[in-house]
């Protein structure tokens, strides 16, 4: 590795550690301790170190003003604390990394090795202003989506946030707000489960008097209100596809008619959707692909909490806290074997049934040690095929691959499946598309194309 790295840090002891590191990498290591320091000493860099907390000054308020000048050489942040709010910061402002304090030596040559292979057109920048910490999570799965949301604050295009139900979705989206130059105006969230389209539409853009029945009064739509600041489309998934082109038509000129009223009007909102499906699979085309597109400028996919462990403790620790304050209790904490009983589980239902089930437990421990938490067991594994069916499966895959008619057989299955569903749901289409994680819209296209397939047999 080769190249000169700036460490800004008025800590000498820091400064030694980090000088010692890098040049027994064979880097070359320059340092200063104030900002005025650092000035003369910027253009001889090729990757600065920047401790967040400069005596009396801040690393993240250098950093910000450096890349106000265009100043574009990468940066790496020290921070006592790596809460999201400043890895949001920090990426906003192009900051490669956050690195928490004490430092951890692999971790910080990985980063300078990071920074040295940027070429500075591809760096923004970062900063960090204030702390909040609703938003917990520090596994570096979790701190690839701050960044990815700090992108998303730095700019004004629409963002989609994909993610199982729970994961932290509008938690996300809330945050993108908070850190956008949309801060001062309001976020408004809107849930298209659901709604058919009529309701959706004057939910969204307004109506006049009389639009329709029991519409008594004008109503401003959300899309009015949420003017300035930020529209959080959640279950976009489920938005009707009639409406979905009245979305994409207001996406594309910002204008928008009242239901029952022929003055178009503009409204300046920045959309953020969500959805927990997959909006462009192969088998559901019941989404728009221009829509999706136009809402997906800036995609965030934030992964289940089964995948990010590293992150249960954290979480477990804030929730147990959050229950003391809100009902008054005495808790401080849980035992070891609940936390290695939260590591086995599957969390289908992601931090909000974490979140319910540390509550549930502390409404009954009250005070001391939570033990053992109640886990309600999803069966997806118990409906699993076990090994002799899979085979079953698999021969019967193959035997279609042979005779050169798999899609033949992909669609019997789904035809045998649709219509087996159907049937245990005694009909009840809602609850046959909950089953398949599908809209109603969607399982209503599929069953037509299976029955128009089938007719053309
Ligand atoms: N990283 C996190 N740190 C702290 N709390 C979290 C985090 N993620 C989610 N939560 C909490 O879990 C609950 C669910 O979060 P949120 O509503 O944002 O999820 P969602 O993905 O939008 O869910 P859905 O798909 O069901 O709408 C909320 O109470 C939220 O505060």
């Amino acid at each position: 590795m080769q190249g000169r790295i700036l460490v800004i840090d008025d800590h000498r002891e820091v400064v030694y550690a980090v000088r010692r590191l890098l040049e027994s990498r064979g880097l070359e290591v320059l340092s200063a301790a104030t900002t005025q320091q650092a000035q003369a000493l910027l253009d001889q860099a090729d990757a600065l170190i920047i401790d967040i907390r400069l005596e009396q000054e801040s690393g993240l308020e250098l950093l910000r003003q450096l890349r106000s000048e265009a100043y574009e050489t990468p940066a790496i942040i020290l921070s006592a604390h790596t809460f999201p709010d400043n890895v949001v910061e920090a990426s906003k402002h192009g900051a490669q990394q956050v690195l928490a304090k004490p430092i951890d030596a692999e971790a910080l040559i990985n980063a300078v090795h990071e920074a040295l292979a940027q070429t500075p057109q591809d760096t923004d920048g970062l900063a960090i202003d204030h702390f909040g910490n609703d938003i917990l999570g520090s596994s570096a799965a979790m701190m690839e989506v701050f960044k990815l949301l700090g992108v998303a604050a730095s700019n004004d295009l629409n963002v989609l946030i994909t993610g199982e139900t729970g994961v932290g979705k509008e938690i996300s989206a809330e945050l993108i707000h908070r850190h956008s130059a949309r801060v001062q105006g309001p976020f408004v969230a809107l849930n298209c489960t659901a709604m058919p389209e009529n309701l959706l539409e004057a939910e969204l853009f307004g109506h006049t008097a009389g639009a329709f029945t029991g519409a008594t009064k004008a109503s401003t739509g959300k899309i009015e209100s949420a003017a300035g600041g930020t529209l959080f489309l959640d279950e976009i998934g489920d938005m009707p596809q009639a409406f979905q082109a009245k979305l994409l038509r207001f996406l594309e000129d910002k204008s928008f008619y009242r239901l029952g009223d022929s003055t178009p009007r503009q409204a300046d909102v920045r959309i953020i959707a969500a959805t927990n499906r997959e909006l462009m699979s192969n088998w559901d085309n019941s989404f728009r692909s221009d829509l999706y597109f136009r809402l997906a400028q800036i995609p965030v996919e934030i992964p289940p909490l089964r995948d990010r462990q590293d992150d249960l403790p954290a979480l477990i620790d804030f929730f147990v806290q959050s229950a003391n304050q809100e009902m008054g209790l005495e808790l401080q904490g849980v035992s070891d074997s609940a936390l290695a009983q939260a590591g086995a589980h599957n969390w289908p239902g992601n931090v909000r049934e974490l979140k319910n089930t540390v509550f549930r437990a502390a409404a009954k421990k009250q005070r001391g040690i939570i033990e053992r938490f109640e886990l309600i067991e999803s069966n997806t594994d118990a409906s699993a095929p076990d090994a002799e069916q899979r085979q079953t499966i698999d021969q019967q895959i193959d035997q279609a691959l042979q005779a050169g008619d798999l899609g033949q057989f992909l669609h019997d299955v789904e035809q045998r499946a649709l219509h087996r569903a159907l049937h245990f749901h005694s009909g009840n289409k809602s609850r046959v598309a909950e089953a398949l994680g599908v809209s109603r819209n969607t399982l209503r296209a599929r069953l037509q194309q299976t029955l128009e397939r089938s007719e053309a047999e």
